[in-house]
């Protein structure tokens, strides 16, 4: 019975996985600026792993901007199915969207400069 109810429990976590990996797909094809942050992370998660940086912080800022740029691509779908034509309410909920991922987009270059500058210029000089 149990080991039944664990295959079960399996078999649904791929399928919630099938449509969230759908929905990466998705995002990668239709959003250019998710496609720029995907090539943004694997540069600099790259250049972490050449220059020996910690990995953790650059990791964990990439998650967050692509996160936020999949929240905002789900975001702006509800938005032109709930309201084709323009609305100053839509225009608030794309622009505040649009405005998360630009924060953190602002911190993880922070985090960049800050974990990748030092080495990157050591090795320079
Ligand atoms: N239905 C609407 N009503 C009012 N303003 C809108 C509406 N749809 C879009 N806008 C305005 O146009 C801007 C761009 O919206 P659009 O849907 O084209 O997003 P986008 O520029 O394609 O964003 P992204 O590049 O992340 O896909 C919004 O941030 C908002 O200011």
């Amino acid at each position: 019975m149990r080991s039944g109810g664990s295959a079960l429990s399996w078999r649904r976590w791929w399928r919630s996985a099938g449509f969230a990996w759908a929905g990466l797909v998705y995002s990668y094809r239709v959003q250019a600026n998710f496609r720029i942050e995907v090539w943004a992370g694997v540069l600099a998660l790259g250049l972490a792993v050449f220059l020996r940086a910690p990995l953790a912080p650059i990791g964990l800022a990439c998650a967050l901007v692509l996160s936020l740029e999949l929240l905002n691509t789900a975001l702006e779908a509800l938005v032109d199915l709930a309201s084709p034509g323009l609305h100053p309410l839509a225009r608030v909920a794309k622009d505040a969207a649009a405005g998360a991922v630009l924060v953190a987009s602002l911190g993880a270059l922070l985090v960049g400069v800050t974990v990748l500058g030092p080495p990157l210029l050591a090795l320079v000089r």
